[in-house]
């Protein structure tokens, strides 16, 4: 397998993220997080949060939860890659560097 895995989905939101962090509106999510007076710590509180609660919809079963909170832990993922100065296609070329 050569071709890159399709990430188009996280590329798009990133793109966005991009956007907002450029235009800023008030009404912003993504603006909320990168202008939080802890910084980098404000994004990595939610990245542990939403993990915690993706491991607990593990945990439960729950199907519906574990797409919602793994959204969720994606996203702020994103945001945090973004921050870092990481790109979608950074993570899906060291994941295809990967296959064997
Ligand atoms: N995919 C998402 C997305 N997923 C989750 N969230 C937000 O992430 C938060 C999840 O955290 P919690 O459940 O802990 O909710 P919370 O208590 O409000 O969060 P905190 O106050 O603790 O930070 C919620 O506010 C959700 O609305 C998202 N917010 C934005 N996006 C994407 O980002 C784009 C830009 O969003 P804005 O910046 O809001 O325009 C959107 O078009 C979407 O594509």
């Amino acid at each position: 397998m050569s071709d890159i895995p399709d990430l188009s989905v996280l590329n798009t939101v990133y793109k966005i993220i991009e956007e907002r962090s450029k235009t800023q509106p008030e009404d912003s999510y993504v603006c909320a997080l990168l202008n939080d007076p802890k910084g980098i710590n404000k994004i990595l509180e939610k990245v542990g949060e939403e993990a915690t609660e993706t491991i607990i919809a593990v945990k439960d079963g729950n199907k519906e939860e574990i797409v919602y909170e793994t959204s969720d832990l994606l996203f702020h993922l994103l945001v945090m890659l973004f921050e870092c100065g990481v790109t979608p296609d950074d993570i899906s070329a060291e994941l295809a560097r990967r296959f064997k």
